[in-house]
This record gives C-alpha cells, sequence and structure tokens, in this order.
C-alpha cells in the first residue's frame, strides 16, 4: 500500500515531498520524544481518526439518500412497473435520451405496442429543458417513467440492469448539433464518446445482454460528394467534431460487437424534424424568429448554391427505429465473453428527396402566414455540409422501412403543434 502521504497529496515530482517530509520528521521527533507520551498521542489519533470516519460515513450516506434522484424501494418500483411488457413476445427497452425528440416519440410508440419501455435522460440544458420536462410529462401521462440520470453514471445503469433485464437498449442520448461543437466540443467527447462507452460496458456484462440500437448521424458522409449517400460511402472525411464523434461511435460499437457479441444497429438519421422538435434546428428557431418578426439567417454555399437536407419526419425516423428493434437479432455473449458472431448493422434513415433551405423558409412562410425577413450569408467554415441525401435502399429491404412524409405536410404538423404549444405569439413584445 502506498504511504499515506501519497493519497493526501498529488504525486508531482519530488522536491517539494521531500523537504516536506523531512520538516514533518523534526516535528515528530520533538513531539514525541517520550514512548508513553507517543502512545497516549497515537490512542488519541486513533479515537479522533474513528470518530472522524464514522461521522463523514454517516454524512456521506445520509446527503446520498437525500439528493439522490435514483435508488431506493419505491424507484426501483417505478422502473420495474414501467418496464413490464404487455404483449407476447415483446421486449423491454432502456431508451436513453428518452425526453429528447427522437427519445420521446420512440418511447410512446413502444409503450403504444405493449413494449415494455424506461426512459434515462440527464435533462440537460443544451436547450430549453421546460420542453423536455414536458416531454417527461407526457410519457408519464403514457406510464413511462424516465429516470434522471446520465449515461456516465455507470452505478445507475448498472443498477437498472440490475433492476430489469432489458432485452433491448434504445441508445439515443447524446450532445446533438453540429456547429455548437465549436463552442462546446467537450460535450461531445463526454456524451458521444465516454458515454457511449459506458453504456457499452454495462451492455456487455450484463446477463443476458440486450441488443442496441443507438442514433449515428448523416453528418458521418461529410465531405461525400457521390450521391444518394449510401452505407458503404467513404466517411472518413467529418466536417465537424459532432460528425467525428458519431463516426468514432460507428468503430466504438464494432469493437464491442466483435469483442464481446453485442448486438448493433448503428442508424444514420437525416435531418429528422417534426412536432415537440428541437429548438436548436434551423426550422424550429426560423419559425420562433418569424412569428417574433425576427430576421432569420440562411446559410448560402459555395458559388452561390443553396445549401439542402434530406430532412425527414419524425414518425418516418420512429418507424424505422422500431423495425430496426423488431430485427435486431440477438447478442450472444454472457459474462462479458462472447459466444458466437452477432449483428453488425448500419442503415441511412433518410426521406430521399433533399429540399434547399430557401424552399423550407419559403414553406413555413405559408404554414405561418407571415414573410420571413431573410438575411442571407455565405455558409461560414463552422462543420456545415452543403447537402445531404440518403439512399435508403438497405433500411427498406432489412427494415421494411418507407418514409412516407414529404416536407410540406410534414411542416404543417410542426407548425401546428408549435402554435398550440407556444402560441401565435409566443415572445413576441405585446405594446
Ligand atoms: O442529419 C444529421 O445528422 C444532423 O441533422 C441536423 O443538422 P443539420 O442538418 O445541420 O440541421 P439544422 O441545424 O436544422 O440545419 C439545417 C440547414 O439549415 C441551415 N441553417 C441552419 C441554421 C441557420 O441559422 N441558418 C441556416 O441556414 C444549415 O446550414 C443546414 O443547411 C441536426 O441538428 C444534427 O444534430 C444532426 O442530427
Amino acid at each position: 500500500m502506498p504511504p499515506l502521504e501519497d493519497d493526501l497529496f498529488p504525486s508531482t515530482p519530488g522536491k517539494f515531498k521531500i523537504e516536506r517530509a523531512h520538516t514533518m520528521n523534526r516535528q515528530l521527533y520533538r513531539c514525541f520524544a517520550s514512548t508513553s507520551t507517543m502512545f497516549l498521542w497515537a490512542l488519541f489519533l486513533i479515537a479522533l481518526t474513528a470518530s472522524y470516519l464514522s461521522f463523514q460515513g454517516f454524512v456521506d450516506s445520509g446527503s446520498r439518500y437525500l439528493s439522490a434522484s435514483w435508488g431506493g424501494i419505491q424507484w426501483e418500483k417505478q422502473v420495474r412497473t414501467s418496464a413490464q411488457i404487455h404483449r407476447q413476445g415483446g421486449m423491454s427497452v432502456l431508451v436513453t435520451g428518452a425526453a429528447g425528440f427522437v427519445g420521446s416519440h420512440v418511447s410512446l410508440a413502444l409503450k403504444r405496442r405493449g413494449e415494455g419501455v424506461v426512459g434515462l435522460d440527464n435533462f440537460n440544458d443544451y436547450y430549453d429543458p421546460s420542453l423536455k420536462k414536458a416531454r417527461k410529462s407526457l410519457l408519464n401521462t403514457h406510464e413511462v417513467f424516465i429516470v434522471e440520470g446520465d449515461v456516465n453514471d455507470a452505478k445507475l445503469l448498472a443498477k437498472l440492469f440490475d433492476v430489469v433485464a432489458f432485452t433491448h437498449v434504445m441508445h439515443l442520448a447524446a450532445q446533438a448539433g453540429v456547429r455548437y461543437a465549436m463552442e462546446n466540443p467537450q460535450s461531445y467527447v463526454h456524451s458521444n464518446i465516454a458515454g457511449l462507452v459506458t453504456l457499452l460496458e454495462t451492455c456487455k456484462s450484463a446477463n443476458p445482454q440486450p441488443a442496441i440500437v443507438w442514433a449515428s448521424s448523416s453528418s458521418v458522409y461529410g465531405l461525400n460528394e457521390k450521391v444518394p449517400f449510401s452505407e458503404s460511402d467513404r466517411t472518413d472525411q467529418p466536417a465537424s467534431l459532432y460528425a467525428a464523434t458519431k463516426k468514432a461511435g460507428e468503430e466504438i460499437t464494432h469493437t464491442y460487437n466483435h469483442i464481446y457479441g453485442l448486438s448493433i444497429t448503428g442508424l444514420r438519421f437525416f435531418t429528422v424534424y417534426g412536432p415537440w422538435g428541437r429548438p436548436d434546428m434551423a426550422y424550429f428557431s426560423f419559425t420562433r424568429n418569424i412569428l417574433q418578426g425576427k430576421p432569420i439567417t440562411v446559410y448560402r454555399g459555395k458559388d452561390h448554391v443553396d445549401l439542402a437536407r434530406d430532412f425527414t419526419f419524425i414518425d418516418d425516423i420512429v418507424k424505422g427505429c422500431v423495425g430496426s428493434l423488431d430485427t435486431a437479432g440477438k447478442s450472444t455473449g454472457s459474462g462479458g465473453k462472447k459466444r458466437g458472431p452477432a449483428p453488425y448493422r448500419i442503415f441511412n434513415l433518410g426521406n430521399t428527396s433533399p429540399v434547399t433551405v430557401p424552399t423550407l423558409v419559403s414553406i413555413l412562410e405559408k404554414h405561418l402566414k407571415v414573410k420571413a425577413k431573410r438575411n442571407i450569408v455565405d455558409m461560414p467554415g463552422n462543420g456545415d455540409v452543403p447537402f445531404t441525401h440518403a439512399n435508403i435502399s438497405s433500411a427498406r429491404k432489412e427494415l421494411g422501412y418507407k418514409p412516407t412524409t414529404d416536407l410540406q405536410t410534414g411542416l404543417k404538423k410542426f407548425v401546428k403543434w408549435y402554435l398550440s404549444y407556444y402560441g401565435y405569439n409566443h415572445g413576441k413584445s405585446v405594446n
């Protein structure tokens, strides 16, 4: 065992430590001049240490019970109840990021089908947490319980798997947003890499191991110019740190599939939009600004070419997620050991018909019946890519994925929801 001093002081290079040790020795010599005094001092110190430790233990356990947002008999009961399967041959799914946009929709769809669903979300403030709380309330009314916690919390994950033998994990918790990565790069590493590994470590050790379906991103295609984007195209030219962390996630999940026999399905989502969406995304923030009479910034690509996205409606994405869970196949490992090969799949989930950003704005103007104040600027070098376009033939074949909502229809549904949730005058200054 290392001496106590090593535990108390950082093991920075020696000078400080050695001098300090000499000085302490001299003082100790003076203090403990006689053996009996030394004995009494030792007794006193032992008693002091013991009472300090027991007090500390009391404080620790007390504060754990007072401040913990998880644990306890009632909590376990809620988790178990939420995870209960209500149909023959159903699954019990742990949905991470359940208070998020895609997570809340997928959780509801699974619950409606009779699957057991337990949510996990850290309710961070990347965007207005009150929207996440509202999604949580909605899920509560459908008897989906969301645990408040982080995917980096290994103890919490282990506890969840202790309480429920999840058959599947739908991993949607992530730091999203392409351009925000320049502001807060560490948050991407924390959630999309460290959090993913923590989750995979838990899943690999679980017995039985769950099958995992998780959110990758269309952004992994980066500067790829071959269209439409197919799963076999190059993904080694990411244009943002967000894209790089999602690409890293694909590599990391591959190793867990290879070493531990975890069944893995990665879904490359293409700019998902719809009711209960993400306020940081263009269609959402444009709507807010248009209604408030504020200008919107529309980026334009090289040589004045409009940017375009394969915008994909949330209901189509949900079908792709559920189809992936249904067809995931089993993980083969147990006790952290692989027992045979397990499926490793990657699918594009897009709409297959890209629309330019100015057209997106025109559709919003039509549905909102308000003209936008467009401020057109050249695309800054902030991680954006000029266009995305999905080839979905693999998902169609393997998952039965067939998007049915075009941007006109999807945005109409979004605007309807937006107005009912925020009202027409949301944020407008009323004189
Ligand atoms: O498919 C994905 O994997 C990603 O999709 C989404 O990224 P993007 O496709 O970039 O969506 P989004 O921000 O709505 O910008 C849309 C368009 O509006 C343009 N845009 C944006 C903002 C602005 O102020 N002006 C503007 O012109 C912008 O230049 C772009 O052309 C998710 O956010 C991301 O988390 C990830 O899931």
